[in-house]
């Protein structure tokens, strides 16, 4: 189970008509219900583990169960919540937020939307204690970094704002009270229907925008009246694909460094959340982490779903949807190698197509039950040479005094001694040590150009006060050449005389 607030989740939809009818084959290999073997970027069998992994042959149910049951809970106490469906196009993001269809699909099918907004309704109408409420809706997508209402097209550029009472807001969204599920569903299929979709080489149809389900609810309980208020964001995000595979050039490349760079601002986010102790959030890197702001950090609740294709020919973008799952829960989902002795047993695997083809390099589940129980314990020489790569390559791109402050925080947190929670995979951790670095010092320049432009305006109004009274003092001279007696500032308005600081007796 999650040990945070943010719980990480993968899901594998099944190989589809066409990746079957091309023979393709199943690039991962199940462990149990949370891990699964696959090859990493060296061609590596390594067990990859999460709260939970759901396989082609899990409901919709099992998802909405796992992942959201405790964020509706949550959020009828008051509590925010976020859930967030990551991948590259064609992996089952929408699929698990909205099944096939929003309005007509059957109950086995129907996706977290639907479940969640019914949950809510049966959580408030079933709850003794509870004795008024209301629930609003709205729908944005966000393209290019523009926040378009897509319950009212004509609101393209909405802005972010925050307020004590709200707490993060977007002002203006169209906000639709809604009495039960389906109401809601009709006004979001409205919304569905308005979402911005781009042109790829990839998929005609794909989703370049990611779209953001806000779901308020506030009501009133006894005994104390106190009036409760939570709300709950859903995010089917745009795919994740690297652009060179989309072969996009102008407007879509746009689309896709936008998308990639939010992308990484939410993996930012998500990753400094799961730190111990966290001393920068960088949510105003991209308008996705500002909107989540409140429903993401402090007590609220997220569940990322990595959605992935198991097919052999998209195994690269999944893999980077795993590694995006597991550098956003870095402390629960180690990888962890498997021992050479067993990937090189060469038995059949229940995944691949062909019995004898083993060059795929997954496990038959006998396998990788063995692998599991013959982990290699670490001993302390083992540690110390770990720890040892581990902070020779962050000294490469580190200062001295920073790797020492890293070794102290990896201590602290348990990652380098901890026999559990080893850091195997040096690049990937070297790589959160730095982007935690780079976040860091992008704030103290954002501080920085903050003083630089508040001295820079108070310089201003000096040197405009010195002009005035350089202006004053001058005419003043005049004036006592020309006139031997009376008061020196006689001819000056005493309003700009204590504008410069000067009071006449
Ligand atoms: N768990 C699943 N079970 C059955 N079919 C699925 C499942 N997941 C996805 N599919 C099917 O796979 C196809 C692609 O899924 P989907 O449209 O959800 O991808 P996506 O990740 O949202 O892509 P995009 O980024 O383009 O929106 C769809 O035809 C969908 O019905």
């Amino acid at each position: 189970m999650s040990n945070s607030n943010v719980t990480v989740c993968v899901r594998f939809r099944p190989l589809s008509h066409k990746e079957r009818k091309g023979n393709d084959k199943v690039c991962f290999n199940k462990l149990d219900s949370e891990s699964f073997v696959f090859k990493d970027e060296r061609d590596e069998d390594v067990i990859f583990s999460f709260d939970k992994v759901f396989y082609d042959d899990s409901e919709q149910s099992d998802v909405y169960n796992f992942l959201a049951v405790p964020i509706v809970a949550d959020a009828v106490n008051g509590i925010n919540g976020t859930i967030i469906t990551y991948g590259q196009t064609g992996a089952g993001k929408t699929y698990s937020m909205e099944g096939p269809s929003i309005l007509h699909c059957n109950e086995l099918k129907t996706g977290l939307v639907q479940r969640v907004l019914n949950g809510l309704f049966e959580c408030l109408k079933t709850s003794a204690n509870i004795t008024t409420w209301t629930v609003k809706l709205s729908m944005v997508e966000i393209y290019l970094e523009k926040v378009r209402d897509l319950l009212d097209l004509s609101k393209d550029n909405l802005q972010i704002k925050e307020s004590k009472s709200q707490g993060i807001f977007i002002s203006g969204a169209t906000e639709i009270s809604i009495m039960n599920g389906s109401d809601a569903l009709e006004r979001l299929s409205e919304g569905i229907a308005n979402r911005a979709v781009g042109e790829t080489q990839m998929n005609l149809a794909s989703s370049r925008s990611h779209c953001l389900y806000i779901f308020s609810v506030q009501h009133e309980s006894t005994p104390d009246e106190r009036v409760r208020a939570g709300k709950i964001i859903l995010v089917d995000l745009a795919g994740s694909e690297k652009v060179e595979k989309t072969g996009a050039e102008g407007r879509v490349l746009d689309e896709a460094k936008t998308i990639n760079k939010s992308l990484s601002a939410l993996g930012n986010v998500i990753n400094a959340l799961t730190t111990a102790k966290p001393n920068h959030v960088p949510y105003r890197d991209s308008k996705l982490t500002r909107i989540l702001q409140d429903s993401l950090g402090g007590s609220s609740r997220a569940a990322l779903l990595c959605c992935c294709s198991p097919s052999w020919s998209n195994s690269p973008e999944s893999l980077s949807t795993i590694r995006f799952g597991t550098r956003t829960k870095l402390i629960k989902t180690l990888p962890k190698p498997i021992p050479t002795e067993v990937y090189s047993a060469k038995k059949p695997s229940p995944y691949s197509h062909d019995q004898d083809d083993l060059h795929d390099g997954t496990l038959s589940k006998a396998d990788s039950i063995q692998s599991e129980a013959s982990y290699p314990s670490l001993d302390s020489c083992d540690h110390d040479y770990l720890r040892e790569r581990l902070l020779s390559k962050l000294r490469l791109s580190l200062k001295e005094e920073d790797v020492d402050l890293l070794e102290e925080l990896f201590v602290q947190e348990g990652i380098i001694f901890d026999p559990d929670k080893v850091v195997l995979d040096i690049d990937s951790a070297c790589h959160d040590a730095a982007s935690q670095q780079i976040a860091f010092l992008v704030e103290a320049v954002g501080e920085l150009s903050e003083t630089v432009q508040e001295l820079t305006d108070e310089n201003e109004t000096l040197r405009h006060q010195l002009e005035v009274a350089q202006e004053i003092a001058a005419r003043a001279q005049c004036a006592a050449a020309e006139r031997s007696g009376g008061s020196l500032f006689g001819f000056v308005p005493a309003a700009v005389l204590r504008l410069v600081g000067f009071v006449p007796d």
